[in-house]
């Protein structure tokens, strides 16, 4: 077998701290029930040229995982820049029910670990919201522990696949003592006296599943593999290496990944700087190519080239953006963006770039409402099992504000409509996803008449000063 191997780094951690609970966390009791209340729609509308810098929050899969393996590891671990949204918040909650200690000193987040192997079982269900990384994750991670722990969560994460991570956990031994129909939640399962490393390819592409393995075999002697046919983003692996796994990654002839770890590592706290997220950058980065005339810097980018599809699709429709003082912190790459309004003409994304932009296709989408001509995505079917079925919800949200397009099992061709002249003036059903509402309060800001969505609340899981940010760019909304 041919191959790369990775390394990532992350400096160790110098003092231990207190346990006392942060703010935030505690927030999440369980008599804390979010997004019970009525829904909140907010209107967007065609707004001036954008300008000025912004800092988008830090990226999502690396604050989940930061919090896990930080409260896994020995010692302490010290996190800036972490996401400080409800998905995250609620992991963090998450892994101090299972003994880690977790608190906020200013802008660092310390968290002192269980130290390895010594989870301790939760007595309480672990609510994870809207979570589908926090859940799934977390599965793995308990998946080989003696324990029994329950998952909950809310309207559509219930909804959501569990099988994916359930039937590899299953060949390690674990058992499900509790599911709704097709593995969904809510679920209790019971870890294995003994867990069994296995050898597992992964059905579909997904970091979620790939990720649950890899965190089962943090509690299983032997070497457990995953075999990743299609690469997605490679979080955990990076991270684990920084936290002190002996884990190699092989990407055979084929393109195939080997990831190879050995059970029962010793971790050690780190110290972590979580660079700004993709995923939400992505909102500024389209509304600042669609409102005619702007010109803004996005700040502190991660430019993981498992994470970069979106910008390469941008460049390729014309975007112009322009990458600014390119450097490397904590073992990724980061970049400013400059973005420029821009006209914009449509093309075909390819099927095989699908993981490296998977949550930006509806953004995508608005972005090619405004361009000249037809945009085709190929390659969708994961888009239907995230927080809503996001390729009916895009397509129904483009079709409610006069966009033509064409949703079909797993493609979605938009047809653009440069200058944005006649686009706007309906309400999107968000269906309590955050990304569904972000998209579309995008293209009210470019449209001719207002975009409604239905709820914001759900923007809080991932990007809690959304409108904030984009007002002080100058975006308007109502
Ligand atoms: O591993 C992760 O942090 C994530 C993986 C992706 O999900 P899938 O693994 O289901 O593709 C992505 O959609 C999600 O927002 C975050
Ligand atoms: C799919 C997403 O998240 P998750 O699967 O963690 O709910 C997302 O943030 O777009």
């Amino acid at each position: 077998m041919t191959g790369t191997r990775h390394h990532a780094r992350a400096s160790t951690a110098i003092s231990r701290t207190g346990g006392r609970f942060s703010k935030g966390l505690a927030a999440f009791r369980k008599d804390h029930v979010m997004h019970d209340s009525q829904p909140r729609p907010l209107s967007a509308a065609k707004s001036p040229a954008l300008s000025g810098r912004a800092r988008v929050p830090g990226d999502k899969s690396i604050s989940h995982r930061s919090l896990m393996f930080g409260g896994l590891a020995a010692g302490e671990t010290r996190i800036t820049g972490l996401l400080e949204g409800e998905d995250v918040l609620r992991t963090g909650a998450a892994m101090r029910a299972m003994g880690a200690a977790i608190e906020q000193r200013g802008d660092e987040w310390i968290v002192n670990g269980t130290g390895n192997g010594a989870l301790i079982e939760p007595t309480e269900p672990l609510d994870f919201g809207n979570a589908g990384t926090g859940a799934r994750l977390t599965m793995g991670l308990v998946g080989s522990y003696d324990m029994t722990t329950r998952f909950i969560g809310d309207a559509s994460l219930s909804k959501r696949p569990m099988a994916r991570v359930l039937d590899p956990l299953r060949l390690m031994g674990m058992q499900v003592l509790e599911a709704e129909a097709g593995d969904r939640l809510p679920i209790t399962l019971r870890g294995p006296k003994h867990a069994a490393p296995i050898s597992y390819r992964v059905p579909m592409p997904s970091a979620q599943v790939k990720s649950a393995v890899l965190l089962a075999s943090l509690n299983t002697p032997g070497v457990t593999t995953v075999i990743e046919p299609v690469a997605t983003r490679d979080h955990t692996e990076k991270m684990l290496i920084g936290f002190g796994a002996a884990l190699e990654v092989e990407t055979d002839a084929d393109g195939v990944r080997h990831i190879r770890i050995e059970g029962q590592p010793k971790l050690t706290g780190q110290t972590i700087a979580v660079p700004g997220d993709p995923s939400s950058a992505a909102f500024p980065l389209v509304a600042g190519l669609i409102v005619p005339g702007s010109d803004i810097v996005i700040e502190n980018i991660l430019m993981n080239p498992t994470r970069t599809g979106l910008i390469d699709t941008l460049l390729e429709m014309g975007g112009d953006i322009e990458f600014l003082d390119r450097r490397n912190a904590g073992g990724e790459d980061v970049a400013d963006l400059r973005v420029r309004g821009s006209e914009l003409k449509g093309v075909t994304v390819p099927a095989e770039r699908a993981p490296s932009m998977i949550d930006e296709y509806p953004v995508l989408a608005v972005a090619a409402s405004f361009a000249e001509g037809d945009t085709l995505m190929q390659g969708l079917e994961e888009l239907r099992v995230k927080e809503s079925d996001r390729l009916s919800a895009v397509a129904n949200g483009l079709k409610a504000n006069g966009v033509d397009c064409v949703e079909g099992e797993a493609t979605l061709k938009v047809t653009g409509r440069p200058g944005g002249k006649g686009l706007g003036g309906g309400t999107v059903e968000t269906h309590l996803d955050h990304r569904i509402a972000m998209s579309f309060l995008v293209m009210g800001l470019a449209a001719e008449k207002p975009v409604t969505v239905d709820d914001q609340a759900m923007i809080a899981t991932s990007f809690p000063d959304f409108t904030g940010l984009m007002q002080r760019l100058g975006a308007r909304f109502q």
